[in-house]
């Protein structure tokens, strides 16, 4: 099946999950994307979505949702969104669009985290695929630095400004063996906003498809 095919069965898996009358968080990418669609069928059923980055606002509203702010609501029940990796223990590498900071706030709302995929994003450790960190403009160089002595292998994504203003070093070489741990590290570094792991709050379900299906792992 095509990664395309097995994106939206994922996102058709996850419209299931969405209850009558709720504002859900909205995440971002192309996975997403087809949940987008599936919403659009749903939208007389939702009273809102609340968008994870002004790519996710946009294409809400052009499929005829409310999208509502963060800050008129107190919990979400549900929050769908994709990922770039994505380990059994429903641990993430997001940021890959780039929209990792607003991600995280909304999925810290949420109720529950559902992660939707294809089966490429599965991984058994995290880190092949370079680390988002969302970077303060004024602080880039001395971030990248400090990675540098972890390890990492930083590089400034170029011509990329994020929906808060900030820039992002993409690090490649990182070992994540504690995903929790290295995650906490890499916020103390004065000037990261954000790093892309998700793994203090990570999905409460995976929906991973594959060409047997879609695969449910974690909490129902
Ligand atoms: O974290 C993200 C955006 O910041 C996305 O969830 C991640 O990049 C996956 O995107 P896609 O569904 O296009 O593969």
């Amino acid at each position: 099946m095509q990664q395309d095919a097995l994106k939206r069965a994922a996102a058709q898996e996850a419209a299931k999950l969405v209850p009558d009358g709720a504002i859900i968080g909205v995440g971002t990418g192309s996975t997403v994307n087809f949940f987008i669609d599936e919403l659009k069928r749903l939208k007389h059923r939702l009273e809102g979505a609340v968008a994870s980055s002004v790519a996710t606002e946009q294409r809400l509203k052009e499929a005829g949702l409310r999208v509502v702010d963060l800050n008129s609501v107190d919990e979400l029940p549900l929050y769908v969104d994709g990922a770039d990796e994505v380990t059994r223990h429903l641990t993430m590498i997001k940021g890959g669009g780039g929209a990792l900071t607003r991600e995280k706030i909304v999925a810290a709302v949420a109720k529950k985290f559902v992660c939707i995929a294809d089966k490429s994003k599965l991984v058994d450790v995290l880190g092949k695929f370079p680390l988002p960190l969302e970077v303060i403009p004024m602080a880039r160089s001395f971030v990248a630095r400090q990675l540098a002595r972890l390890g990492g292998i930083p590089q400034l994504r170029q011509g990329f400004v994020t929906d808060n203003g900030n820039v992002i070093l993409d690090v490649r070489g990182l070992t994540i063996l504690d995903p929790p741990a290295l995650e906490s590290e890499l916020n103390q570094i004065p000037g990261v906003v954000t790093n892309g792991i998700f793994a203090r709050r990570p999905a409460d379900l995976l929906l991973l498809a594959t060409e047997q299906g879609v695969q449910h792992m974690g909490a129902a």
